[in-house]
């Protein structure tokens, strides 16, 4: 018999049984009533592959058949009774469903791992109208486990549960490192997507590899690459780069764009799809504007990348279709959260508790990032921003990018982007671009443009299993905000042009005329941090 030690279990693929939800023809010892001889009968099997068993809220049985470990609930025997009732050597794991509960597991000092949930809606457990926490709530918990472990030098091991399933895997694993130590999740507990299966081998050895494969990331790559999921300087590892290569690197992506004419997906609104559709175009995209939820997800396959822009916010079910669909095929996501503080509907859109797409860049004028970050420095009138700002734009993008785990664009006067590390200031632009309806949305369609060129442009496999998306996607997001902001300033100083109505026509003219050359010499960047 194998005996394990709390540092010695192998969290990664935890196995929750749920004899209810077998699938037809499949039975779990169906004739045994008594749950000590299902414990009985199923360590027997943990045994010879060497899985250590735990049992759920039961300290009789888990003596009784010498389990490995036992897991209660909030409402279950309490942990320091549990505890005192316990050989020393046995594992106890607690449930958390907010950072209140995982802070009184770690000032308990007797908790070896905690089960966070639930992450998603699920239909295997009775959630009682409980909020889910989604990735960011796993996150924050993370970070209570590890500012614990800081203290007290004693290490909680992490495993999230809940409406886990193999195409919400990667952006479970690369979306819930705690924002401030970067912590991540040692493993995911699951139910129906192995034991709801016709073949649970098969859909354990695909879980396993998807966890195999974020493990291995981590530990090759330190720092923010391996945490986000996609390349955020387009080589392996993490480096900084001057301004001259971050330049050089959004200007190639121009050719790259006229090459591959990238098919760039946009749920966008009423107002501004006509524009976006021809500065798509214009710049050497493909636009299709299709929002119904009956096909979104058949066209995923096909598109570059995806645009999801609040807007009008009519196709609610279409973006979380299409966005979901994009994830599972590793496309990039832009999400342009329009007026995201002005109404609860929208609020709750953005963080949804059900499984809300992870976008790969998120860009917003300053009232809507301030609402996702939770500052209520900016205020907004309807879709824009009022006031003077951030005081401290740099730190706002930044500390958000590292939040939601993606490229982060800050866009107004000045355009301020980070991928969680470098900080990035474009100072280009031309004050019509303020006068014309849907300059910001056109923006979200040059990055979406961007991103899918940049991704499309990488022809070798993916590096890994668990990656979200791959390419450039912090250089693409620069080369979308300048090409929208440097055409603007060519298409301003023309003669022809005479106010916002000239100028909304020379702006796609300067769009499809923009070269490398021209971006190069007018472009104003500077790396910030
Ligand atoms: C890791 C992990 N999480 C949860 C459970 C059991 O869940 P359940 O008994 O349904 O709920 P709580 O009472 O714990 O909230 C488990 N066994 N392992
Ligand atoms: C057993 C359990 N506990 C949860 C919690 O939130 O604590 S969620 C859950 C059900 C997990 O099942 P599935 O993988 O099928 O979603």
């Amino acid at each position: 018999m194998v005996k394990f030690t709390p540092e010695s279990i192998d969290y990664s693929l935890y196995l929750v049984t749920g004899r209810e939800l077998l699938p037809p023809g499949k039975d779990y010892y169906e004739s045994l009533e008594e749950f000590v001889e299902v414990a009985r009968k199923t360590k027997e099997i943990t045994d010879k592959y060497g899985v250590p068993l735990f049992i759920n809220d039961r300290v009789d049985v888990c003596l009784a058949v010498g389990a490995a470990g036992l897991h209660v609930g909030q409402t279950d025997m309490p942990v320091d009774l549990a505890r005192s009732l316990l050989p020393k050597d046995i594992i106890i794991g607690i449930s958390v469903s907010n950072t209140k509960e995982a802070q009184t597991a770690v000032d308990s000092g007797l908790v070896d791992y905690v089960g966070i949930g639930a992450v998603w809606w699920t239909g295997s457990k009775d959630l009682k109208g409980k909020l889910c926490l989604g990735v960011d709530g796993v996150g924050e918990v993370l970070d209570v486990l590890a500012e614990g472990q800081r203290k007290t030098g004693k290490e909680i091991r992490s495993v999230a549960i809940g409406g886990i399933h193999l195409p919400n895997l990667p952006q479970l694993l690369h979306g819930s490192p705690s924002p401030k130590h970067l912590k991540g999740l040692d493993g995911v507990a699951v139910i129906s997507d192995i034991v709801s299966s016709t073949d649970p081998e098969h859909a354990s050895r695909k879980l396993r590899a998807v966890l195999d494969s974020y493990h291995r990331a981590r530990k090759d790559q330190a720092g923010l690459h391996a945490v986000f999921g996609f390349n955020l300087s387009g080589t392996p590892g993490y480096t900084k780069r001057s301004e001259k290569e971050l330049l050089n690197a959004a200007a190639g992506l121009i050719a790259v764009v006229r090459e591959l004419t990238p098919l760039a997906h946009q749920i966008t609104n009423i107002v501004v799809a006509n524009d976006s559709a021809n500065a798509t175009l214009a710049m050497g995209g493909s636009p299709i504007m299709a929002s119904a939820e009956q096909e979104v997800g058949d066209l995923s396959k096909a598109i570059s990348g995806l645009l999801i822009n609040f807007g009008t916010i009519k196709d609610r079910a279409g973006m979380l279709v299409a966005g979901k669909a994009a994830n599972v095929n590793k496309k990039p996501i832009v999400f342009d959260p329009v007026a995201v503080g002005a109404t609860a509907f929208r609020r709750q859109t953005s963080k949804g508790n059900s499984y809300a797409p992870k976008p790969t860049v998120i860009k917003g004028n300053a009232a809507e990032i301030g609402a996702l970050a939770e500052s209520a420095e900016v205020e907004s009138r309807g879709v824009d921003s009022v006031g003077s700002g951030f005081a401290n734009p740099a730190d706002v993008v930044k500390t958000l990018a590292r939040k939601k785990r993606c490229v982060v664009a800050l866009t107004g006067k000045e355009d301020w982007v980070s991928d969680g590390d470098t900080v990035v200031k474009l100072s280009n632009g031309h004050e019509y671009l303020g006068v014309i309806t849907g300059s910001g949305c056109m923006t979200g369609s040059a990055i979406t443009v961007y991103t899918g060129a940049a991704s499309q442009a990488i022809k070798q496999p993916y590096e890994n299993e668990s990656q979200i998306v791959q390419g450039d996607m912090f250089a693409a997001t620069i080369a979308g905000i300048l090409v929208i902001n440097v055409a603007a300033e060519v298409a301003a100083e023309r003669s022809d042009v005479k106010g916002p109505n000239t100028f909304r026509s020379a702006l796609i003219d300067e769009l499809y005329n923009l070269r490398a050359d021209t971006l190069l010499r007018r472009a104003r960047l500077e790396v910030v941090a």
